[in-house]
């Protein structure tokens, strides 16, 4: 990644962790109100939505969030004990994409999708490991909606760090991150609206 574009605009709040084996960038205004709220309305309605289930212990469990997978190719990708193939790109998600592109240099071929309707959806404790993403993926995530706490926990150490993504955020994990952090963001019982995430991949 070029660091150069990363910090030389002045007007982000960028927040950059060298954590112990990994790293994340925290960039709190990415997009500004007005494109951050154009984008949530159009991608709640033009986004196809589905509550996927899972198969554990030969019984059906629903997914506790919307999700939605979109990229350049058609090879099917697993994550989540499911199998998903993409569908093509819309304009919103291209411009979206291209913007992120900038940012990272790093050019993403697809993206999935989580849509948590309220503060009773979540997804719980996993790493983004998967080896379709090769050894030490970069993961660029856009937060849309309400604010959630996405939550990184250390799988030696059991150490825990917390990050409140807000409205028009940007989270990029790399280096050995996936290898050795979980993440989760937490179900809520605070009163929360809907919030949408995108995490642009690059599948090999
Ligand atoms: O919603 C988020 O911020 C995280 C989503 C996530 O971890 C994933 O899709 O793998
Ligand atoms: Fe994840």
């Amino acid at each position: 990644m070029k660091q150069l574009d990363l910090f030389n605009s002045s007007k982000t709040n960028i927040e950059r962790k060298e954590i112990q084996n990994g790293q994340y960038l925290h960039i709190s205004d990415f997009f500004d109100k007005s494109t951050s709220d154009n984008y949530l309305q159009t991608l709640l309605n033009t986004i196809d939505w589905k509550q996927e289930k899972m198969n554990m212990y030969g019984k059906e469990l629903l997914f506790p969030r919307l999700t939605a997978w979109y990229g350049d190719n058609d090879k099917p990708y697993s994550f989540s004990g499911i199998t998903l193939k993409p569908k093509q790109w819309t304009k919103e998600l291209l411009e979206i994409k291209r913007r992120v592109e900038i940012k990272t240099d790093v050019s993403f071929n697809s993206v999935l999708l989580n849509r948590y309707r309220n503060g009773n959806d979540s997804i719980s404790w996993h790493t983004d490991a998967e080896k379709e993403l090769g050894k030490n993926p970069i993961i660029a995530s856009v937060n849309l909606g309400a604010t959630r706490e996405f939550q990184l926990r250390h799988i030696h150490t059991k150490e825990k760090l917390s990050i409140q993504l807000s409205h028009g955020s940007l989270l990029i994990m790399l280096g050995e991150l996936q290898h050795f952090w979980q993440h989760q963001i937490p179900k809520t019982k605070k009163p929360v609206s809907e919030r949408i995430n995108l995490t642009f991949r690059v599948i090999k």
